[in-house]
């Protein structure tokens, strides 16, 4: 689901992104799914143009009306937090390990996300500005040799794992459907062309914990971000976002604008493969995540942030 990420021990590992904007060139595409899903012909193609529209000029897409449920959400999140909220050494117990597994806890400081790929120059970034955020990473459960690292279920974790298997799955479905509007929308006789290229289901479930920060970290750095610029590796991602805000995109002049979040919708980003399988008609975004827009609670901190990818 999400361009290369760069793991504090100098690896290159997958990691993902998002949008919401108004500058020229980047769209204000809110986008009603069911109509893509259960309309008639003319709302099918209609909504498959738009969704490719998106896709071919900001590169990124708001879908409101999709499958997942808002109470499945809500419960996803509670449930990541919990995860979050382990002590650091139980985490670390089921720590990330390699790039081909992809799978597991990277504890703050970690990963640095980057389009940078001299390593040397990543790790100095890294010491300029790490992102400050931790992340737990889930891949297909059946893939031979890279088991997931599934948190001992006790106290609040009881039922992590099928909370997040079932949320993989329903993901994972709705990837199979944005890739036939795409193909809807590119206009070709097969809807399911891509389907063969993404029902395995090699994606990864992203949850992400941006922790609270204090504000000086970002005035005495200029900097400082949650998460560096990057651009995702794979075909699309989809982003569900908190209410906090944060993410920005990067228009074509080059200025990040906010990805506001929009309650009841998921934000859908093209990847580089898909930029790159479309011959780069469409468009794999560069985004990032920065302190929050508005300081609705005042203080010395911004509160945390969490997202999944
Ligand atoms: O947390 C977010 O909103 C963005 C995360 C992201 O872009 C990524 O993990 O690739
Ligand atoms: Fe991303």
């Amino acid at each position: 689901m999400e361009k290369a990420a760069v793991q504090g021990d100098g690896l290159l590992i997958p990691v993902c992104l998002t949008l919401y904007c108004h500058e020229p060139g980047l769209i204000n595409q809110l986008i009603d799914f069911d109509k893509f899903l259960h309309g008639d012909e003319d709302q099918k193609l209609a909504t498959a143009k738009a969704i490719l529209a998106g896709f071919q000029t900001a590169g990124f897409i708001y879908l409101k009306n999709i499958p997942i449920t808002a109470s499945t959400r809500a419960h996803v999140f509670n449930t990541s937090a919990k995860l979050f909220r382990l002590p650091t050494a139980d985490k670390m117990a089921y720590a990330w390990t390699t790039p081909e597994a992809n799978r597991g806890y990277s504890a703050p400081g970690r990963e640095k996300v980057t389009q940078l790929t001299d390593m040397a120059e990543v790790d100095k970034m890294r010491q300029a500005a790490p992102d400050i955020k931790e992340s737990f990473e889930i891949g297909r459960d059946d893939e031979p040799g890279h088991p997931n690292q599934w948190p001992h279920e006790a106290g609040e974790l009881v039922g992590f794992k099928r909370t997040m298997l079932d949320f993989f799955d329903e993901c994972k479905a709705l990837h199979v459907e944005v890739m036939r509007a795409i193909a809807v929308g590119m206009g070709l006789d097969d809807a399911g062309f891509f389907d063969r290229f993404v029902d395995v289901g090699d994606n990864t479930l992203r949850l992400l914990h941006y922790p609270a920060v204090d504000k000086k970290v970002f005035q005495i750095n200029p900097g400082q971000v949650r998460a560096g610029e990057h651009s995702d590796y794979g075909s699309i991602t989809l982003l569900f976002q908190d209410s906090r805000g944060g993410l920005q995109v990067k228009s074509p002049t080059g200025k990040f604008v906010d990805a506001t979040p929009i309650e009841d919708t998921c934000v859908v980003n093209a990847g580089d493969l898909l930029a790159r399988w479309s011959n780069d008609t469409i468009k794999s975004t560069i985004h990032r995540v920065v302190e929050p827009p508005h300081d609705e609670e005042g203080g010395d901190v911004y509160p945390p942030r969490y997202s999944i990818a």
